[in-house]
């Protein structure tokens, strides 16, 4: 059920100076004169707003106040929160909603490095009852178990494409799988054959943020940004953008598009870095849900 009136929490405490450990940050001026400490009592409130569906994150504002032997003291910290809260029931309605229209049909995430398919992959793979596959990983099996970094250096490139491509063949005759595919995916026209059996979704990202979240891990597993010179997020952003020139509309042709931009602007986020994982997966299963709908002329 959806709360339609906001709601506050509010709890007291006593404080117990020779327990606290720290030097307080802030300071607390009372309205009489402070000769029993034991009378000193903390006050913290929650104020939860009203819930709207269409809002996927709550501003909570926090206030934390104290007061000496019953008479109000100073505010000593008050601030607005933002709150993911309904995520995970949010995550749990637009999956059942979505279920039925998949109807086994397998979910192809598709994007640049770094974009995200493992991690929001997994989420949907969960919500949806689904198992989770990804691509680089099988190709890495079908090599004899190394890695895609030692595969592009090994046999090269051409020789990655062949078994990326032999991958997504196989995982197209499986039902209920939620697949992230390599980045490069998208080059070939025939492995969008094989992901049009299912529902392919494109995450779209801005450039510095996966700049930011690929220099944060390195680039030594990711063989086609690891060799040029200069610090990691700069060499990291350009090789990223010539790769998107070649391969922006590639993306485009997914079934669906879940753009971090947009979800930000819906949400009041100032920063695309600032949306969970979970929020991304919502955006995801809401461009599934009106893609087969619209498939279906409802
Ligand atoms: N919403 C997010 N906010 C912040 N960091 C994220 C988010 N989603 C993923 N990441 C981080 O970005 C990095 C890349 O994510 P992930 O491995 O899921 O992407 P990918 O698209 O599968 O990448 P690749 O195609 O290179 O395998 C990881 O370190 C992950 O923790
Ligand atoms: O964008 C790409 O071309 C690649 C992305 C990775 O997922 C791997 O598939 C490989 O490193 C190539």
């Amino acid at each position: 059920m959806e709360a339609t009136v906001s709601q506050t929490i509010q709890f007291s405490t006593w404080i117990q100076p020779e327990k606290v450990g720290r030097r307080p940050s802030g300071s607390v001026s009372v309205s009489r004169p402070l000769t029993d400490l034991k009378k000193l009592r903390v006050l913290v409130s929650a104020r939860f707003p009203a819930s709207k569906a269409s809002n996927r994150r709550k501003n909570v504002a926090l206030e934390v106040s104290c007061c000496y032997n019953n008479f109000p003291g100073s505010v000593v910290e008050s601030e607005n929160y933002q709150t993911p809260f309904d995520e995970a029931l949010l995550l749990k309605s637009k999956s059942e909603e979505v279920g039925p229209y998949l109807d086994g049909r397998c979910v192809y995430l598709v994007g640049m490095m770094g974009s995200g398919k493992t991690t929001v992959g997994k989420i949907l793979s969960r919500v949806l009852g689904y198992s989770f596959s990804d691509s680089d990983t099988l190709v890495e099996q079908e090599a004899g178990g190394i890695s895609v970094a030692d595969i592009f250096k090994l046999h090269g490139e051409d020789f990655f494409r062949d078994k990326e491509t032999d991958a997504l063949r196989k995982l197209s005759l499986m039902h209920r799988f939620v697949v992230a595919t390599g980045g490069g995916a998208v080059i070939r026209p025939i492995n969008w054959k094989y992901m049009h059996k299912g529902v392919s979704v494109w995450l779209d990202v801005p450039l510095e943020a996966l700049a930011q979240r690929i220099a944060a891990v390195g680039t030594g597993s990711r063989p086609l940004l690891h060799n040029d010179s200069g610090d990691v997020y700069t060499k990291t952003f350009m090789r990223l953008s010539s790769l998107f020139e070649e391969r922006g509309n590639a993306y485009a042709n997914a079934n669906a598009r879940v753009c971090l931009e947009n979800i930000a602007a819906k949400s009041g986020q100032e920063e695309v870095c600032d949306l969970t994982p979970a929020a991304i997966a919502i955006e995801a299963l809401e461009q599934i849900h009106s893609f087969l709908k619209q498939k279906e002329g409802l």
